[in-house]
């Protein structure tokens, strides 16, 4: 808890001059360093002149409101206050949070009490960095439960079960960790597997995708920045190295960070501290590291792209997954398992693949991975016959194409043609009819009746009929 006072800047606004005094001395006794005023003015002018981590402020003060000084705190580098309150002023302190107080106390406290509250500050920040983190890279949390790994994975399993035996005991200061593998093999659901079932199961768990932070930008968002650090840097604010604090951090395409980023990463792991932007301390941090490449690493440092120091210190703990084509019999089990999943998300009973589908999911060599198998499955559930599930495009790509999605439609659709004189059948027309409009549809029967103004069950009839050779 001490840690959170080390090295940090602390501005007291109190009149009393045994509370603060008392205050100061604890705050520094503490390894934090303290400024104590005494009144409203210089509360202020030490607000807008000099940095400050927290500043603890007394709600009656002889030239004015405590409370005003929130708004002063917040246009300063949004630096978080605690208000104390006297005795049965609860309603004052309502008020102090409503205005944006990061907490309140009542007085007469104890001083031990405080490290307590700065916790809780530092919780809130941290639940609110990873909020807007959340928002902003539209971070959907995967089911952890929904890990397949099959008999293709079985070592690797093995093998991260023995990371995680090693992490029960270690509790602190976890190795990183690093994945590599193929686009959409399933790096990121592999760090959150490993989270979710790690010593950090109940600490936050921070995706950070390093390519597509902006370059200019990257820095301060992994390691927060100070007010004024940059032209835009209004405010202070904490980076998600610092919001997943306790927790685990997972950087996927680690690669795309900048030499002189991997080189502060490689700091933060080995010496567990960090330095905001335009910061002159140090911070320290306990996170639980997660890095992925989708480019095997070792390559990179062969040719120079990639920090040969930070590589070696994540080949310590590497994983290999490997691409969906090498996986053998395991694709079809996996597509199994992600067609049960998705049939619980979208309410679905019947949904079975077709037997050629089958053996598309087996001859295809799914560049996209996984992800492309998942996405491939969810289409021809929403947009086709999810009883006989098929994947037109890839059926085509394998030169397997469904005979109605072949030709431009049929012969008499064609501008010039006329009724031959031996006849014509309407009956094959129907057939030709439905085909085509199923052909158009990606096979998918309820869209094919409505664009023929039909009920499905008289495509279904139809069909069965030709199949029968009524026709
Ligand atoms: N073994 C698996 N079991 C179940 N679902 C999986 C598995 N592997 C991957 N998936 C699913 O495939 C999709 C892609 O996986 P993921 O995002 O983990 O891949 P990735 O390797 O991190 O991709 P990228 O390199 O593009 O970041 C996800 O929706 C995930 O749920």
């Amino acid at each position: 808890m001490s840690e959170l006072l080390q090295g940090r800047e602390i501005l007291i606004v109190e009149d009393e001059h045994m509370v603060r005094k008392h205050l100061v001395k604890f705050f520094e006794n503490a390894g934090a360093s303290c400024t104590g005023v005494a009144t409203f003015e210089e509360g202020k002018n030490a607000l807008a002149n000099l940095d400050f981590d927290y500043a603890w402020v007394d709600v009656h003060l002889p030239d004015g409101l405590g409370l005003d000084l929130l708004e002063v705190a917040k246009a300063n580098g949004d630096i978080p206050v605690v208000i104390m309150t006297a005795a049965g002023g609860v309603e004052m302190a309502v008020d102090a949070m409503r205005l944006g107080a990061a907490d309140y106390l009542t007085k007469p406290f104890d001083p031990r009490e405080a490290p307590l509250v700065l916790a809780r500050v530092e919780a809130g920040r941290r639940s609110s960095r990873l909020q807007s983190h959340a928002r902003k890279s539209n971070n959907v949390s995967s089911d952890d439960a929904g890990l397949f790994f099959g008999s293709a994975l079985e070592g690797f399993r093995s093998q991260l079960d023995k990371v995680l035996a090693v992490e029960g005991r270690l509790k602190s200061q976890l190795p990183p960790i690093l994945i590599e593998g193929e686009t959409g093999t399933g790096k990121t659901t592999v760090a959150r597997w490993l989270h979710a079932n790690g010593a950090r199961a109940n600490k936050e768990l921070v995706v950070v995708n390093c390519a597509a932070l902006p370059e200019q930008l990257a820095e301060a968002e992994l390691f927060g920045h100070e007010k004024g650090a940059f032209t835009d840097a209004k405010q202070a604010r904490i980076g998600l190295f610092e919001a997943a604090d306790g927790g685990t951090l997972f950087l996927d395409e680690i690669a795309s960070l900048s030499e002189s980023l991997q080189a502060k990463v490689l700091t933060a792991i080995e010496e567990s501290r960090i330095r905001k932007v335009g910061s002159t301390k140090d911070i320290s941090v306990n996170v639980r590291l997660i890095t992925a490449s989708n480019r095997p690493l070792e390559q990179m440092v062969k040719e120079g792209s990639f920090r040969e120091d930070l590589y070696h210190r994540l080949n310590l703990l590497k994983f290999e997954i490997p691409p969906l084509r090498e996986r053998g019999g395991d694709a079809v089990r996996l597509a199994q398992h992600l067609l049960a999943q998705l049939c619980l998300k979208y309410r679905m009973k019947n949904a079975a693949f077709s037997p050629r589908c089958i053996k598309w999911i087996e001859r295809y060599e799914w560049p996209g991975n996984v992800r492309e198998l998942q996405h491939e499955i969810e289409r021809a559930m929403i947009l086709g016959d999810a009883e006989a599930l098929e994947f037109v495009g890839i059926g085509e790509r394998l030169g397997d194409q469904p005979s109605q999605a072949q030709g431009e439609g049929p012969v008499w659709l064609k501008p010039g043609w006329s009724i031959p004189q031996e006849g014509f059948s309407v009956e094959t027309a129907v057939i030709e009819f439905i085909e085509l409009a199923l052909a158009q549809t990606g096979g998918n029967r309820t869209q094919a009746a409505k664009l023929l103004g039909v009920n499905r069950d008289y495509i279904r009839y139809r069909l069965t009929r030709k199949d029968k050779g009524a026709e």
